[in-house]
């Protein structure tokens, strides 16, 4: 399938992304995207004109346009699981019906939503209340795609926040719940269960010993839980009362779900206003992306570097770097969004994968990367391409010296990337300190930097709500259309089963009810560790 790309990028090997740039003076224009105020650059990468076109092509051979009208429409292209990929719909404020087996479901999606800004603007002005008042703190339980949207998304947009303080419990270790709820008043949080199958035992684990927490502190569940799931007969069988009860269908993938109700939480910190305008950045996302055309579009061109980089030139990683403090759990969100969909080795008619899957995401906020891994970035034996993203303004006027300095580390980290330097220049610089001789051959040696290294940028204004949605929006089109041209389902996790079920038979080996010797080796010694050190 990669073919072409692949001579391509035989005929460019040795070819300097800086010397593109004497070549076309208008690279900077033409190999960038911008919608509505977000500006997306890749020109830093070996991709012209030719390989642009061979990407582009991809799209057409592997039915892009074909499949995102699928996606949109309500068709089943979830194949593996039967379902459709809706979770557009859900910021799909005035865009009309869309069906799900012949139903409209934004009826439904919009009356759920309306709930959700009635009961938030309840605990938020104080007319919902604990047992002891006004709600103070919400608790929101939940894992994976149940967490890590609202936890990104709340963190992101923190100058909005005047409601209630908000706190995250997902995992399983106790030590996480613990520390969560020492501080906290029982009688004056609110917990929400988000679990979309309501089944999770972290979540189901946690929201147990929250009620028992609450219970014995003098807080009183009848209305102090609420639940978001797809799975009402077991929230009910929980205890939590309907009218505290959201749900969603199952077109919505967990790590695409934090525009519903698993949005709650956010929507209870920042209030409807700010949540509308979250919903709208993600809608307008999905506007541009079903109009524009390929090599305009920005989720498919952040897509197709995704692709040029990972599968023709074979980068095992790619590293996501907000200058955005308040991006610090994008990374984070991004490894579920990305890994969990196009980590497969297995194309959709069964066959397996032949081009490499996915690749490993990761990163931090910049500055602070620069002080830990950048060096690997700089000097060391591995590429990887660098997703950097900035405001161009904070949202603390008083602190614009900050952000100068943010915004001038951010964009000399790409420059330095791609500029390098040579042995002569380094051998100059040692030169002009004084060095001579073979203390200068070997020092100079470690002061060079291949450059070379690509990198995209990704700059807004400022991180509002509605920012925030257009970049998750942004990134969630750019997994479907890396995951249409690989041939893979985007939308299943199959590969989160094993483990989940190898742990449920370790729980009777642990509590020494099953003899740990019918496993292997390994696991029986830890097991046999564990039971010494135990009290
Ligand atoms: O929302 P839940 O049903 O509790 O699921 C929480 C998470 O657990 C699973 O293991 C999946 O890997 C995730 O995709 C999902 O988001």
């Amino acid at each position: 399938m990669f073919d072409d790309l692949k001579a391509l990028a035989a005929a460019a090997r040795g070819r300097r992304i800086l010397d593109l740039f004497s070549a076309d003076p208008d690279r900077a224009r033409q190999f960038s995207a911008e919608t509505g105020n977000l500006y997306f650059d890749y020109s830093k990468t070996l991709i012209d004109d030719d390989i642009r076109n061979a990407l582009t092509a991809l799209c057409d051979k592997a039915g892009v346009a074909e499949r995102r009208e699928a996606m949109f429409s309500g068709h089943k292209i979830n194949e593996t699981e039967g379902r459709a990929v809706l979770h557009t719909a859900l910021r799909n404020l005035d865009g009309g019906p869309v069906k799900v087996d012949g139903q409209d479901i934004m009826p439904e999606v919009l009356d759920t939503l309306r709930r959700m800004q009635v009961f938030a603007e309840e605990i938020r002005g104080g007319a919902a209340q604990g047992g002891g008042g006004s709600i103070t703190d919400v608790v929101n339980i939940g894992i994976g795609g149940s967490d890590l949207g609202p936890v990104m998304a709340t963190l992101a947009l923190s100058p909005y926040h005047d409601g209630p303080r908000v706190h995250f419990v997902s995992n399983v270790d106790g030590a996480h719940i613990a520390d969560t709820l020492r501080p906290l008043d029982p009688t004056r949080t609110l917990v929400i269960v988000a679990s979309k199958t309501f089944t999770t035992v972290e979540s189901m684990t946690n929201a147990r010993t929250a009620r028992a927490w609450m219970i014995e502190g003098g807080g009183d569940p009848d209305r102090q839980f609420a639940a978001v799931s797809c799975a009402l007969e077991r929230t009910e069988a929980f205890g939590i009362p309907g009218e505290r009860v959201f749900g969603f269908g199952n077109w919505v993938g967990g790590r695409f779900s934090v525009w519903g109700p698993i949005g709650l939480p956010v929507l209870i910190a920042i209030g409807s206003h700010a949540f509308d305008a979250f919903l709208r950045g993600g809608q307008a996302m999905d506007l541009h992306f079903r109009s524009a055309p390929w090599n305009r579009n920005m989720p498919v061109m952040l897509a197709l570097v995704g692709i040029w980089h990972r599968q023709v030139l074979g980068y095992a990683t790619r590293a996501v770097l907000p200058y955005d403090q308040r991006l610090a759990r994008l990374p984070a969100y991004l490894q579920q969004l990305e890994m969990e969909s196009n980590g497969k080795s297995v194309a959709m008619d069964g066959s397996t994968l032949t081009v490499p899957s996915g690749p490993i995401v990761w990163g931090e906020p910049g500055t602070n990367g620069q002080h830990a891994f950048f060096q690997l970035i700089h000097q060391g034996t591995d590429v990887v391409p660098c997703e950097f993203m900035v405001a161009a303004e904070g949202h603390e006027p008083e602190l614009a010296h900050h952000h100068r300095l943010l915004l001038a580390n951010c964009l000399a980290q790409s420059e330095a990337l791609m500029r390098g330097r040579s042995v002569e220049d380094a051998r100059q610089m040692l030169a002009g300190q004084g060095m001579t001789g073979a203390e200068l051959e070997r020092q100079a040696r470690h002061r060079v930097f291949p450059g070379n290294r690509p990198s995209t940028t990704l700059i807004y204004p400022k991180l509002t709500p509605f920012t925030l949605g257009q970049i998750v929006a942004l990134y969630e089109h750019r997994v479907f259309v890396e995951g249409t041209i690989l041939g893979i389902n985007s939308f299943d996790q199959w590969g989160v089963q094993l483990g989940k079920e190898l742990a449920t038979s370790l729980g009777p080996v642990l509590e020494g009810e099953a003899d740990p010797a019918s496993r292997d080796g390994s696991t029986a010694a830890l097991i046999e560790y564990v039971r010494r050190h135990q009290r």
